[in-house]
């Protein structure tokens, strides 16, 4: 067979595969018209998965299990924007980490808004200005978002969904050679974090070859603009401002992870058989001795699991209180989870449950 035979055989299945869509968009929009009916939520991360781990296990030929989350990933996204447009704020700018995370969740299609931080994105879902909010909670390098833990136990809203995403940085230019870049924009964290790289590239350079900017987004974006110049950032900020990625993870350490929320008004009422639950705990007792101990033997009474445990000072008070910030193996939904926070009431805020990725 020649190209174009083969040609003809692409688009005779893409007819197909469009049909095929235009039938399921018609499922979804029905389904949509009954979740509006019942105010219920659009986004229903749980399922999603499900479908995904279902057709994983399909004879899937050439496909492999990432490239079928990458086009269904897509698909949900339209899926969801015709039941209802909604609108994803999340900490910017535009082609940041926390962007990234967003897309890899919601697709190219979603209505995003960048916020410039972690508490106006916590404020657009409280005003109901977006629906759903992006902001990093950890970094499996630098520990815990402090501002996102506060921002939890002082807004009342819920963790519906966590997103994992390695922390990659890309050498992009519009150079098509290494010797033809005269400078380097970035972030200092990045310079830091992709020092082996630039020390083998770029070890003979004088320090103005490397300029540190405000953002690795913003590095991308002057990088597009001149001629022999050069961006340390991540693959969505160079594919935002069109610049092509010469060196693709560059980083020193390839286990360097960033952990993000997807907050919402409302919470996620779904069980997996893996799912993870997050409270914020102000102990009553905690002038007297064994308080923390107490609440831990109910959760070992109870057989829950902690897999999480960090402090943080209650900011609105001048005695040195401090609240904990867990997190839980199992759902709001199991019987011994339910249990706990039912009957410590007084001293647990649910914060949600949702599938654990970690
Ligand atoms: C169609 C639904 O709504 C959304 C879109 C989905 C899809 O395209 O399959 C799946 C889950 C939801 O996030 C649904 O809830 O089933």
């Amino acid at each position: 067979m020649d190209i174009l035979d083969l040609r003809k055989n692409i688009d005779s299945v893409d007819d197909q595969i469009l049909k095929l869509l235009v039938q399921r968009m018609e499922f979804v929009e029905e389904i949509g018209k009954l979740k509006r009916g019942s105010n219920s939520a659009i986004y229903h991360p749980d399922r999603e998965k499900e479908i995904i781990e279902r057709l994983a296990l399909q004879p899937t030929g050439k496909l492999s299990k990432k490239a079928i989350e990458a086009i269904y990933l897509e698909i949900f996204g339209v899926s969801r924007n015709l039941e209802l447009p909604e609108i994803i704020s999340y900490l910017g700018p535009e082609g940041s980490f926390t962007h990234q995370a967003a897309e890899t969740r919601f697709g190219a299609i979603a209505d995003y808004v960048s916020l410039p931080s972690i508490q106006s994105v916590f404020e657009s879902i409280e005003t109901g200005r977006a629906k759903y909010g992006i902001i990093p909670i950890e970094n499996n390098q630098e520990g815990m978002v402090k501002e996102t833990l506060d921002l939890l136990f002082e807004k009342k809203l819920f963790i519906i969904s966590e997103i994992i995403i390695p922390v990659n940085f890309s050498l992009a230019t519009k150079e098509n050679h290494i010797g033809e870049i005269k400078k380097i924009y970035s972030k200092d964290i990045a310079f830091n974090q992709c020092k082996k790289f630039l020390g083998d590239y770029f070890g003979n350079k004088e320090e103005s070859f490397f300029v540190q900017v405000d953002s690795t987004s913003k590095a991308a974006q002057l990088a597009e603009k001149e001629e022999g110049s050069a961006a340390l950032c991540s693959h969505i900020a160079a594919k935002i401002h069109n610049l092509p990625i010469l060196f693709e993870n560059i980083q020193d350490s390839t286990s360097n992870h960033t952990r993000f929320f997807i907050i919402s008004k409302q919470a996620n009422l779904k069980k997996t058989d893996r799912d993870k639950t997050s409270i914020a705990v102000k102990l009553k007792n905690d002038d007297k001795p064994g308080a923390l101990v107490d609440l831990l033997k109910e959760f070992q009474d109870n057989n829950i699991n902690l897999l999480k445990i960090e402090s943080r000072p209650i900011k609105q008070i001048y005695d040195f209180k401090f609240w904990f910030y867990m997190d839980l193996e199992g759902n709001i939904l199991d019987e011994n989870i339910k249990n706990v926070i039912e009957h410590k009431k007084d001293e647990i805020l649910f914060l949600g449950s949702y599938m654990n990725l970690c």
